[in-house]
């Protein structure tokens, strides 16, 4: 038998059929649904007199749109403000009303962003095919799945047919190996690695973190590298099923139990890759060399370990990257050669389905206890993934610490990640973000973006401009 990855494995576990000319139809386990890219797929429906296919496979709740504001909140989609938000909120209610798809609505504690709610439900499990038309769905690969984002015509394809057409990408293995340093973590990781690849480092491929550093890491971490394969170029990106793996689902809501937790466990044990298996491209990092990093420009791979000085324009590669830091230098204000921990900030967000859950607020907690945001800083904010991140957060006293140190504690939701809510960015304001995304007006139009860890945020919030949490 040929060795496979753990890619092939998931993608030969799934195919239904395979064309000629390699394009495939791919069998998918679950969709997860939200606000923004489900209307016209279920008016597609309606317009068609279709139902879907395997309804308990889809499962819905709403993120993008809605109010991370306490008051605002209790109103629930009364309280949205914004009329194309609140109607895309309604819709989603009544769409998954008429359907019958089950619903974590506005009130419902397991509300989240869906990438925060799959896990944390084990609606998402190891071996499943995962869709969601989001392109951050690659967080679930985390868990071993095929995971990936599609457009709203696929995602009424996959309501109606619990089909995909796609092809098959090529795999990657990127080993981080070693250890990391103290107050180095898993978005350090991903950013770092996209510093090395670029944003188009991984196009083209499915790519599997493997090494070290991904085994000692928690689940959590896990979901932020691969909630980030998607700013490397990759759509999938994916860890292999381990011990941590399996005890992750133990009692989750949705997950297989009795007989059924035995018989699942032993096939995600077979989730890892063969001895042997083929990589098309391998890139080895050594996880000790890694730094806290902060991003100073427009794209993920403007990015920078907390020690560095911003780069001379002289030192890119071509013309093509001299323009493009030439422009985001403009656009963000900053000036080459500066040092990062010279960049000040003006609001700090801590949230995002990169870092939201419940060990990204106990890190961001850790560095903040006893401490205030600095009176330079306009607003400090923590957005937890769930109402469930939320609750257990709270049960922990973290909502405490972070509210007496001068951060707001939201209600959950996607919030300042995109200018999609009514948490946004001031023109020419700079915002240290654990978010995944840093293009021109991402968090509000003229906003400027740095993506950066929960700890490193938090140092942020604390100091007014970025530090090096490893000697804060
Ligand atoms: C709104 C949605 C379609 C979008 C995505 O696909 O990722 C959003 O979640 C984002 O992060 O930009
Ligand atoms: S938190 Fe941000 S990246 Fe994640 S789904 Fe929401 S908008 Fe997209």
């Amino acid at each position: 038998m040929t060795a496979k990855t753990l890619y092939d494995k998931l993608w030969d576990d799934h195919l239904v059929k395979q064309r000629d000319d390699g394009s495939c139809l791919i069998y998918i386990d679950r969709q997860l649904l939200h606000e923004v890219t489900s209307p016209q797929a279920f008016e597609g429906l309606k317009l068609a007199g279709r139902q879907p296919w395997r309804l308990d496979a889809n499962i819905a709740t709403p993120d993008h749109n809605v109010p991370t504001d306490k008051e605002e909140r209790t109103h629930g989609i009364a309280g949205i403000k914004d009329e194309t938000s609140r109607i895309q909120v309604q819709t989603l209610d009544d769409n998954c009303k008429e359907f019958g798809v089950v619903e974590f609505d506005i009130f419902d504690e397991r509300q989240g962003i869906v990438h925060v709610v799959g896990p944390e439900q084990g609606l998402t499990l190891p071996g499943m095919t995962v869709v969601c038309g989001d392109s951050h769905t690659a967080t679930h690969g985390a868990f071993a799945c095929l995971a990936h984002g599609i457009g709203t015509s696929e995602v009424e394809h996959v309501l109606a047919t619990q089909c995909l057409v796609q092809k098959k990408s090529k795999n990657m293995l990127i080993r981080v190996n070693g250890q990391l340093g103290a107050g180095v973590t898993a978005k350090d990781v991903v950013l770092a690695i996209i510093g090395k690849i670029g944003t188009a480092g991984g196009t083209g491929y499915a790519i599997e973190f493997g090494g070290q550093v991904f085994r000692d890491m928690s689940m959590e971490g896990r979901m932020t590298v691969c909630n980030m394969a998607i700013e490397a170029g990759a759509r999938v990106g994916m860890v292999a099923v381990d011990e941590k793996t399996i005890e992750y689902f133990r009692g989750k809501p949705f997950a297989p139990k009795a007989d059924q937790w035995d018989a699942a466990v032993a096939y995600w044990q077979t989730l890892v890759s063969d001895d042997g298996a083929h990589f098309d491209a391998i890139i080895d990092i050594d996880g000790a060399a890694i730094e806290p990093q902060v991003s100073w420009g427009t794209s993920p791979e403007m990015v920078l370990p907390v020690t560095a000085t911003l780069p001379a324009l002289a030192t890119a590669a071509d013309a093509v990257q001299r323009n493009s830091w030439e422009r985001a230098y403009q656009y963000m204000g900053l000036t080459p050669e500066a040092p990062v921990t010279a960049i000040k900030l003006d609001r700090v967000f801590i949230g995002s389905c990169t870092n939201s859950r419940i060990e990204d607020l106990r890190a961001a907690a850790a560095v903040i206890k006893g401490r205030s945001v600095a009176a330079s800083v306009k607003q400090a904010m923590v957005v937890p993934g769930s109402g469930l991140v939320k609750k257990q957060a709270e049960a922990e006293g973290l909502d405490k610490v972070f509210v007496a140190a001068g951060f707001e504690w939201r209600e959950p939701g996607c919030s300042m990640c995109l200018a999609m809510n009514a948490d946004k960015l001031m023109s020419g304001e700079h915002c240290a973000s654990t978010s995944n995304r840093n293009f021109e007006g991402r968090q509000g139009n003229g906003g400027r973006t740095h993506l950066v860890s929960p700890a490193m945020a938090a140092a942020a919030a604390i100091a007014g401009h970025f530090v090096d949490v490893r000697h804060f």
